[in-house]
């Protein structure tokens, strides 16, 4: 017999599970609300028309080869990366204080800095928000570290609790490392204003915690690619260390390709250096080196000054579609007289919508409705489109009456 015979069947993930449930659902009417991939208001994938004509270039461009890249990545992506990050005028990139490595995605970023901390950093105890995205307490555990949560969402308000927030990191032991979204917090869609990020900074920086932003969105929240960095900008420009992991899969939908960074912002250019010294160590065991193609295209679009200004408005695009399914979600409940509150439909930010339903709603909405969507309530708005909407609106209508 094999030698796995007594092997385990493993759940399927919470989040990329739910588009497998979805794939084997005969029904017509069926929606997937569940992962956070943009569709268009045809409800398809969308490739963006700078990453097509991106890849033009690159075709027709004889002189790229297939030889491997560096270990640290693509060096222009880097750089560029670093930029778009924390601003092309930014302090810490004009003083060499910032290291940064192509990782595997947003995913992938975050894994090979929890490597770093896990094998350099003294203090192993990672903060991360409750709730958050599902994969980043196994990330840094597998990573060696040890992970406990701060308080984040208010179920009552739909709001932040802030006051639970800065009461769970000030009694955070000195040194430890704090996970934060950068903006459109997943899964609640609920941000810190820029007075509560300048509090949050302050006690942290009080108690030399580390931060360890985590952008999957830049420019998807808010549709502003500087708006969205605010956070990170403001804990960077006060000369504290942090790490950052940014991913290109939602901002540029290059979900596939798996590009993203890590930047370490260090104190002095003597300690970058040996930082991405360290990070070689990392990931030379791990899977070598990054893949080249899809950080030639972001690259390419990056360093071209009409590519990237149309990447914006594509960017803008995206993110005034979401918001716009926000208000048509909201008015549709409103126009059935949904019972209950659903005004944090339109105050939410991002991808995301924090339903508040509970999972037996959840359950009864795709069992009757086909509607697929994560168990903790969380819709994906990038899968709606006007022609849906009034479908969900029904199936919620049903869930809470
Ligand atoms: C906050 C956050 N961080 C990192 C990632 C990883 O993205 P990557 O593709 O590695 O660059 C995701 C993906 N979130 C969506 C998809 C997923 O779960 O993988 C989601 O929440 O649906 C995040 O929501």
């Amino acid at each position: 017999s094999s030698v796995f015979a007594n092997l385990p069947r493993a759940p399927e993930d919470p989040i990329l599970g739910v588009t497998v449930a979805y794939n084997k659902d005969p029904s017509p009417v069926k929606l997937n609300l569940g992962v956070g991939a943009y569709r268009t208001e045809e409800g398809k994938p969308l490739v963006l028309n700078v990453v097509r004509q991106a890849e033009k270039l690159l075709v027709n461009d004889r002189s790229r080869v297939k030889e491997y890249l560096p270990i640290v990545g693509l060096a222009d992506f880097n750089k560029l990366s670093a930029k778009l990050i924390l601003g092309a005028d930014s302090p810490a990139i004009l003083g060499n204080l910032v290291t940064t490595v192509q990782c595997l995605s947003g995913t992938g970023s975050l894994r090979v800095g929890a490597e770093f901390l896990a094998r350099h950093y003294y203090q192993r105890t990672i903060y991360i928000p409750n709730p958050t995205w599902g994969n980043h307490g196994k990330i840094f555990t597998l990573a060696g570290l040890t992970v406990k949560t701060y308080r984040y969402y208010d179920p009552v308000t739909r709001g932040l609790n802030i006051q639970g927030l800065l009461e769970d990191l000030g009694s955070a032991p000195s040194g430890a490392i704090v996970l934060l979204h950068a903006c459109a917090h997943n899964p609640t869609g609920v941000d810190p204003t820029l007075e509560q990020w300048e509090q949050i900074r302050r006690l942290m920086r009080s108690k030399r915690l580390l931060p360890f932003f985590d952008s999957a969105y830049q420019g998807f929240a808010s549709g502003s690619l500087d708006e969205d960095a605010k956070s990170v900008r403001m804990f960077v420009a006060d000369g504290g260390e942090c790490f950052i992991a940014q991913s290109y899969a939602k901002n540029m939908g290059l979900y596939g390709e798996r590009v993203g960074a890590l930047s370490i912002v260090c104190k002095t250019a003597d300690v970058a250096t040996r930082v991405e010294s360290q990070l070689k160590l990392v990931i030379r065991p791990m899977y070598s080196n990054p893949p080249i193609h899809g950080a030639s295209i972001v690259s390419t679009i990056l360093k071209d000054r009409n590519l990237y200004q149309e990447w914006t408005l594509e960017l803008k695009a995206m993110a005034d579609r979401i918001i716009t399914m926000r208000k048509q979600l909201f008015d549709a409940l409103r126009a059935r007289g949904t019972p209950g509150d659903w005004s944090h439909i339109i105050k939410q930010i991002g991808m995301f919508t924090f339903t508040g339903l509970n999972t037996k709603q959840v359950a009864f909405m795709t069992r009757e409705y086909h509607i697929y969507m994560t168990s903790d309530g969380r819709i994906s708005m990038a899968g709606l489109s006007s022609r849906t909407v009034p479908h969900l609106a029904d199936a919620i209508h049903a869930a809470v009456t």
